[in-house]
């Protein structure tokens, strides 16, 4: 069963999402040599990272940053500096603004980005950076996945609909290329089902009215489509949700 945790307020939502990885951090760190393996995602979550991993100066210094090993859940084909890049967001947002408050990066974290010489080439070169950013991957799995959820039910870049249903179907590859995205870029690399599927602990971040019908199709309808509602079905013992109302509003059922 998913496990949903709702707030009122949104500063009160981030220091729970930032509590919840700092669990999953110190479990994962059984002596100094260990590695937490994280994926985060593009998009609204990034700046829930910054409010819980850098101002929050109490979460902050729990971080253990040098033992990190982050990627990412699903990478925007376009150089690592475009606005539209996660890898860029997340820059902005967290690794910046880290280095400016002193030396707390020296030794991390370790973060893996796409090949950004392959980007803007052809087809095969889009595979082909799909392919390698799979060999990166932990081969054990993942400590912990940060999920978004689109107002369409996204997650990832695995979109819901006929056309994109190749990446939903995808049973070896632990990325695929996602190609026209209904949501620009229209190019992008997505971790696939077997990623999650791999993964100690899933957690979803969805904030904003903008959400509230999709939360209503997730959990009361239980739509099956989206790829949200799937993984919920899929994998719900090691799935929580962060909310905050405005979001979660409309669901009717308990949870
Ligand atoms: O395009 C994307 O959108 C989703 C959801 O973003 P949000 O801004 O609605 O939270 C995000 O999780 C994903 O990483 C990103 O590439």
């Amino acid at each position: 069963m998913v496990r949903v945790c709702n707030y009122n307020d949104k500063e009160l939502l981030a220091e729970k999402v930032g509590e919840y990885i700092i669990e999953c951090q110190d479990k994962a760190l059984k002596d100094q040599d260990s590695q937490f393996n994280i994926a985060i995602s593009g998009g609204s979550l990034v700046n829930v990272l910054h409010k819980c991993l850098v101002a929050n100066k109490k979460l902050a210094s729990r971080v253990k940053w040098s033992q990190w090993q982050l990627y990412f859940c699903d990478e925007r084909l376009v150089p690592l500096d475009d606005e539209d890049s996660n890898y860029g967001a997340f820059k902005k947002a967290v690794l910046d603004p880290l280095m400016h408050n002193g030396d707390h990066l020296n030794l991390g974290p370790t973060v893996f980005a796409i090949n950004e010489s392959l980007v803007h080439q052809k087809d095969s070169q889009n595979e082909k950076i799909a392919q390698e950013y799979e060999s990166l991957l932990p081969a054990d799995g993942f400590d912990l996945l940060l999920l978004g959820c689109g107002p369409d039910g996204h997650t990832c870049s695995l979109f819901p609909g006929e056309k994109h249903k190749y990446l939903l179907q995808e049973a070896h590859k632990k990325v695929a290329w996602c190609h026209d995205s209904p949501k620009p870029p229209s190019d992008r690399i997505t971790f696939t089902l077997p990623v999650i599927a791999d993964s100690r602990n899933i957690a979803f971040v969805a904030e904003g009215s903008s959400k509230q019908d999709i939360m209503h199709q997730i959990f009361d309808l239980q739509d099956e489509s989206l790829p949200t509602a799937l993984i919920n079905r899929n994998y719900g013992s090691r799935v929580t949700w962060f909310t905050d109302e405005d979001a979660f509003s409309k669901v009717q059922s308990n949870h």
